[in-house]
């Protein structure tokens, strides 16, 4: 999951894409990327890192201008190299600049007509520098020297009959203005605000979630549409479009598990709120399964589920205890690349309070299960401190199945539920009970709070994938250039060869 942020201002824009970015950290911390405009000249800095480690004073002092887009990145194509930090650029027609958050499911097809037919070259293995050559062919084709909105749009109808797969989109067309498209399901999430200027104009920032506005000052607006577009000039008159033959919502609903700031609204739900249910769909699990439950204390594993976790407890009459002290200074674990970091990030940043689990029948409750490494530490970490019993909850359904929309978990064989019965994975975390939220139930949580989304893309859950494109073969591909173990060569080999500006790598050799 990556995060984007794009704003037309009055001002310059370097310190409010910065602080937004920060906001949006949680949903990418590979990379980092600002470019703004001024004068005919863009200002890029991007490179591998968190966002106060790539941008420098004396970088935030050069990205002049008052239009620009930023981007944080969680790969889920590609490599991590520094090379496919966003945003990309390509200087034809206009100079434009993209941020992307999702992924293509038919990049390769689309990267070989790109050169067969459009005679364009992509240098990286990202599917996002060719959401950009798609979009930038598309609007070269119409051949002025000055797009007016209609161009834009025709573009953005032109994409979204060529791709497939989930991207919300932020581009910048050099000394025209900003666009923001969302894929024709609105699998992943965008949303615009306003902010009104001391004489009375009118500034806009488009953000992956509303959070990112609210801490820049500007007031949520909508979602953008399934399909639509939204295009703002550099002088601030902001049109929309919608540019999908058939659009529907079916959003990803893992956002709502466990991508999304909790403070943030996506398509009308407070992730908040559906997080809340979760610990009571839970709870109501509990009381189903064993009436007579013997659970002391529910401890949630933090952070993410934290609200479920203190939902499900107050649900059960039992005592919610901060069993675990997170290290504020170390990332999110499930983004991290790579399975021995992740795995020695785990007990780094979590440790246990000995008190909250000597002698007591723990329920541990976090807010998925994907891999299995953050639970295996954790029951052996409440053992070690002395719990009688250990039960453990996810707030989602096992999760069986690889995602194709922008989470990296590709490959079947490194999601511990897989091929197993519930019972099977309980023996590997070393759970004494293991509990999961149905599915049905999941999705009551988050209807609950916006009855009106009709369908939502729980392909993790229940194999489904929503495009209509996904088959055997294509799950194969990309498990195998995308598993753990190759993962972390292409990465070594990075390092080796060290990267210069344009993408270089050997993988193939
Ligand atoms: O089964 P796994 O493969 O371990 O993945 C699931 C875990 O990873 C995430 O935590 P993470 O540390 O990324 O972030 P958080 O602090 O927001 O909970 C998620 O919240 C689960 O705890
Ligand atoms: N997580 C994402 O949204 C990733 C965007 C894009 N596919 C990349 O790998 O850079
Ligand atoms: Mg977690």
């Amino acid at each position: 999951m990556c995060g984007i942020v794009g704003i037309v201002s009055t001002s310059n824009v370097n310190q409010a894409l910065y602080d937004a970015l920060t906001v949006l950290q949680h949903r990418g911390q590979d990379a980092a990327g600002i470019v703004t405009y001024q004068d005919d000249r863009f200002y890029l800095r991007k490179d591998n890192g968190l966002v106060r480690d790539v941008f420098r004073t004396r970088h935030m002092r050069r990205l002049v201008g008052n239009v620009g887009i930023g981007h944080v990145r969680y790969p889920t194509a590609g490599s991590s190299s520094s090379a496919e930090a966003q945003p990309f650029y390509v200087n034809s027609p206009y100079g434009i600049t993209l941020a992307h958050n999702g992924n293509l499911t038919n990049a390769d097809d689309l990267s070989r007509d790109l050169f067969r037919t459009d005679l364009r070259h992509i240098n990286t293995n990202s599917d996002s520098e060719v959401l950009l050559n798609v979009f930038a062919h598309e609007l070269q084709k119409l051949g002025k020297l000055t797009p007016t909105k209609d161009d834009i749009f025709a573009a953005v109808k032109a994409v979204h009959k060529r791709c497939k797969g989930a991207y919300a989109v932020i581009a910048m067309v050099t000394g025209y203005g900003i666009v923001a498209f969302r894929d024709p399901n609105g699998i992943r999430p965008a949303c615009y605000g306003v902010r009104e200027t001391e004489e009375g104009g009118h500034e806009y920032m488009i953000a992956s979630e509303s959070v990112a506005l609210n801490a820049a000052g500007f007031n949520l607006v909508r979602d953008i549409e399934p399909g639509e577009a939204v295009y703002i000039e550099t002088d601030g008159s902001l049109y929309t479009q919608q540019c999908a033959d058939k659009p529907h919502l079916i959003p990803c609903i893992f956002e709502h598990v466990y991508f999304a700031r909790p403070d943030s609204i996506i398509d009308k739900v407070s992730v908040y709120k559906a997080r809340l249910r979760m610990g009571e769909t839970l709870a109501d699990k509990v009381l189903r399964e064993r009436p007579e439950h013997d659970i002391d204390v529910v401890i949630p594993i933090p952070d993410t589920s934290r609200t479920s976790a203190m939902q499900m407890a107050h649900r059960l009459g039992v005592k919610f205890r901060e069993g675990f002290i997170k290290n504020r200074y170390i990332g999110r674990t499930f983004i991290m690349p790579g399975q021995k970091l992740r795995k020695k990030s785990v007990r780094q940043k979590l440790n246990p309070i000995d008190l909250e689990f000597r002698g007591k029948n723990v329920m541990l409750v976090d807010d998925s299960i994907v891999r299995g490494t953050t639970c295996k530490e954790i029951v052996q970490m409440a053992r070690d401190a002395g719990a009688r019993n250990v039960y453990f909850a996810s707030a989602a359904p096992p999760v069986r199945y690889p995602n194709v929309y922008g989470i990296d978990m590709p490959s079947v064989n490194e999601l511990i539920a897989h091929d197993k019965t519930i019972d099977e994975i309980c023996e590997m975390i070393g759970a004494d009970w293991l509990l999961y939220q149905d599915l049905e139930d999941l999705i009551t949580c988050v209807n609950d709070v916006n009855p009106e989304i009709e369908a939502w893309e729980c392909s993790v859950f229940d194999g489904k994938y929503i495009t209509g494109d996904i088959d055997s073969a294509y799950l194969e591909k990309i498990e195998a250039l995308r598993n753990d173990k190759t993962k972390s060569k292409q990465n070594g080999d990075d390092e080796d060869n060290g990267i210069i500006d344009l993408h270089n790598d050997n993988e193939n050799d």
